[in-house]
């Protein structure tokens, strides 16, 4: 195979399992020797990430990215758009922030955001890899929006890609939804889906047989030709998911002294909980989402996440019972940490003067440490390693680790440290913080002594870790969809 060639994943639905299926067949394409590549013109997220360019980009790419053994870039997801309000979403054009708008005016401007996603495309994608596969967003079957999309069949459309329909039946009517789905496009974008894929099954995928053959008969009958390629089974894969916390919601707290529970702080415009992804890889850990105030009080550790609205999203926290809570909580010893949004709520102020985020002009942080925060217009998104410099608190042992990770953020605060700990309590700006083993690892050690619960010392490698669940998803594909066909579709056969 010399020529580019691609293939798109489309669902009928959200959660349907795209991302984790563009990431599956990445890696396998990889595998087979292809240069590989993930593309998904247009993302709605607030988890991002900061390419080696400092530019931005969703971190569900990323993921892709990395199994297809590419080193992330922007370039791969051109638009990104991060809902900062109820109406209204901040757009970032391959990689920075270009402007904020509210549903209607981003629709009008559909022309323009359709070519910035084709020139990423052609000037990108299509001359370096042999193999591009492509996530569409949500259902191409949103037939109201046909004429500006460029996620799904826009999409496909511009750059003449075969697609691929992925339905859920875990949510039930799966088979509705796909036949539905199809059937409700026009013809033309009808005759692009080739083959579709049933995700998420429990059971014995022999019962669904009758079904498949009806639908085979459908699809010949209406002239098209729409390959049944295969039924996934629910998989218990801990890679992480840009915009679901359901996997996290299953790995409940445990009472019980052998664990370290952690609750996250759950607020309506959290960002980057990937951050916490990397907990999963220690079985001795239980990690949940908080939005009552009444569910905090028995964990080892409250973290505070990213915002993309600090100060609304802290006001709400005060409404909620939840600030008052976690101030008893603190005195009561326990260990709160804060992750760039979080880190401005730990502190004494928060000022936005030129209502970047909010009309609100300042609030009283926590208060656990005197730093003050203001909103600039300059966001930083760059990626840092730093080497740490911590003179008390839980953390004075880790002066001079190393921590890789990266910054994206419009508050500037008045202190100048990566990470700032005093007594129980530390912050940092560093997103992807816990991606380094060594630092994770020694924080849940000093956890561990606290409640006689045996220190690990090994070291995992979460690069080792995240490999082999990209490893195990690529075989899941392999066993369980028609790799032949595929590759026939992804040829054009
Ligand atoms: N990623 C974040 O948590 C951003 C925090 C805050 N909204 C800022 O821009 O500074």
């Amino acid at each position: 195979m010399k020529k580019h060639k691609n293939i798109m994943i489309q669902g009928t639905g959200s959660s349907v399992g795209k991302t984790l299926m563009v990431a599956g067949l990445c890696r396998i394409f990889a595998q087979d020797g292809y240069r590989t590549t993930p593309f998904k013109s247009q993302n709605m997220a607030l988890n991002s990430f900061v390419d080696i360019e400092g530019l931005e980009m969703s971190r569900g790419t990323v993921i892709q990215a990395e199994a297809a053994y590419e080193i992330p870039r922007a370039f791969m997801n051109p638009i990104l758009l991060k809902p900062n309000s109820d109406n209204n979403s901040q757009v970032i054009i391959n990689g920075k922030v270009a402007y904020t708008v509210d549903a209607k005016t981003y629709f009008s401007n559909s022309k323009d955001l359709k070519k910035i996603a084709l020139d990423s495309y052609k000037n990108n994608i299509e001359v370096n890899f042999d193999i591009a596969v492509l996530e569409g967003g949500g259902s191409p079957a949103e037939i109201n929006l046909r004429e500006y999309d460029l996620v799904n069949m826009g999409m496909a459309e511009l750059v003449d890609a075969p697609v691929i329909l992925v339905g859920n039946i875990d949510i039930g009517g799966v088979f509705a939804s796909i036949y539905g789905t199809v059937m409700l496009l026009d013809e033309q974008d009808r005759k692009r889906i080739k083959g579709y894929i049933i995700n998420k099954f429990r059971g014995d995928s022999d019962l669904l047989k009758p079904a498949i053959e009806i639908l085979d008969k459908k699809f010949k009958d209406e002239g098209l030709d729409i390959k049944f390629l295969g039924v996934l089974p629910y998989a218990d894969l801990r890679i992480e998911e840009e915009d679901s916390l359901s996997d996290e919601d299953k790995r409940v707290y445990s009472d019980n002294k052998e664990y370290i529970n952690i609750s996250v702080i759950k607020t309506k415009k959290m960002s980057n909980f990937t951050d916490f992804h990397a907990f999963k890889q220690y079985d001795d850990v239980r990690l949940k989402y908080v939005y009552d105030a009444k569910d905090l009080g028995n964990e080892d550790i409250i973290i505070f996440p990213g915002s993309k609205n600090t100060i609304t999203d802290l006001e709400d926290l005060k409404e909620r019972g939840i600030f008052e809570k976690v101030k008893e909580l603190k005195e009561k010893g326990k260990i709160i940490v804060g992750i760039c949004g979080g880190l401005q709520m730990l502190g004494k102020k928060i000022y936005d003067p030129k209502h970047l985020e909010s009309n609100i002009l300042e609030t009283e942080g926590f208060n656990f440490f005197d730093y003050e925060t203001t909103f600039d217009e300059i966001k930083k998104t760059e990626q840092v390693t730093k080497r740490l410099e911590l003179t008390e608190g839980i953390l004075k042992d880790f002066t001079n680790y190393e921590v890789k990770g990266y910054e994206i953020h419009q508050g500037i605060s008045t202190f100048d440290s990566p990470v700032i700990c005093k007594n129980r309590v530390f912050a940092t700006y560093i997103h992807g913080i816990f991606d380094n083993s060594k630092f994770t690892n020694d924080f849940l050690n000093i956890v561990r002594r606290e409640k006689n619960m045996p220190e690990q010392k090994e070291i995992f490698s979460f690069n080792e870790f995240k490999e082999k669940e990209y490893d195990k998803l690529a075989e899941l594909l392999r066993k369980n969809l028609d790799m032949k066909k595929i590759y026939e579709i992804l040829e054009r056969k």
